[in-house]
């Protein structure tokens, strides 16, 4: 059997983007003290807060300061490295961008946010992201030593299609850079980690940020990871902290042997199609 150690670090996002960073740091070293670490994964703005006023002033461009450290950093614990989210400047866009490196520092994926979060619950949550943030237009799957990993950020997760497109794509998990909220938090998110593993015969790993009531966006934090079977392995509190997991691919091959779901998709009476901008 062969694991993928899996570092989820939940961080209490700070105004201080370096300090986010030697945080970050200070876990991974915690960890590897205790174990081998193939894979780390971070939360959706792990260095912003999350709020459209800060999205301007935040964002980098690819290859920027940012977007160094975090190579150096998967290059230095010689570890695959799920940079959570950062905003990217592109030109007069800024997107809600992932990166991800290999042991290398090599950026081996890069996830836009495909789904803008904008909602206004009545009793609750208000965001528009779309006020500051453009949409990604790709679904994204990388290739590790390990097997294919998909990837998407928060509220892409709730659009069930993109998740089988992943799992078309070969993917035997899905990780999700997340910052749900105080009202949908408590309702859907267990739900959603739990469904989509269901359904997909996937491991789902959602890393977000820490509660902080005082912050003008407050996460529910909850970090978490599901079994490709629906169980709940690994989930964090609403504090700071992490969790380290053991991953294991052959055990999504049982699972999809024994209960043979994707096998038994209609494909011929309904299908989900897509449209692979990368390569238009
Ligand atoms: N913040 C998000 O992108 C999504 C979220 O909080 C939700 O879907 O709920």
């Amino acid at each position: 059997m062969i694991f993928i150690k899996t570092l989820v670090i939940q961080i209490d996002v700070n105004s201080n983007k370096l300090k986010n960073i030697s945080t970050i740091e200070r876990y991974i070293n915690l960890a590897i003290n205790k174990s081998k670490i193939d894979l780390v994964i971070l939360p959706e703005m792990f260095c912003c807060p999350y709020d459209n006023k800060n999205f301007p002033v935040y964002c980098e461009v690819e290859g920027g300061n940012l977007y160094n450290i975090l190579s150096d950093i998967a290059k230095k614990y010689n570890i695959y490295l799920v940079a959570g989210s950062i905003p990217e400047k592109d030109n007069s866009k800024i997107y809600n961008t992932s990166y991800v490196f290999d042991r290398c520092g090599n950026k081996i994926a890069k996830h836009r946010k495909i789904h803008l979060f904008d909602i206004s619950i009545d009793t609750g949550q208000k965001f528009l992201e779309s006020d500051t943030l453009s949409s990604g237009n790709d679904v994204t799957v990388f290739d590790t030593e390990f097997g294919k990993i998909g990837l998407c950020i928060c509220y892409d997760f709730r659009f069930f299609e993109i998740c089988k497109i992943m799992v078309d794509k070969g993917a035997k998990a899905i990780i999700v850079p997340a910052s749900f909220n105080m009202t949908t938090g408590p309702i859907h998110w267990e739900l959603l980690f739990k469904s989509r593993a269901v359904d997909n015969q996937v491991y789902t790993i959602g890393c977000s940020s820490s509660r902080n009531n005082n912050s003008s966006y407050i996460s529910y934090g909850n970090s978490i990871l599901v079994s490709p079977f629906g169980e709940v392995l690994n989930r964090l509190d609403e504090k700071e902290g992490y969790f380290i997991a053991d991953i294991d691919f052959s055990y999504v091959e049982k699972i999809r042997n024994q209960l043979p779901l994707l096998k038994h998709r209609r494909n011929d009476l309904y299908n989900v199609s897509y449209t692979d901008n990368s390569k238009v």
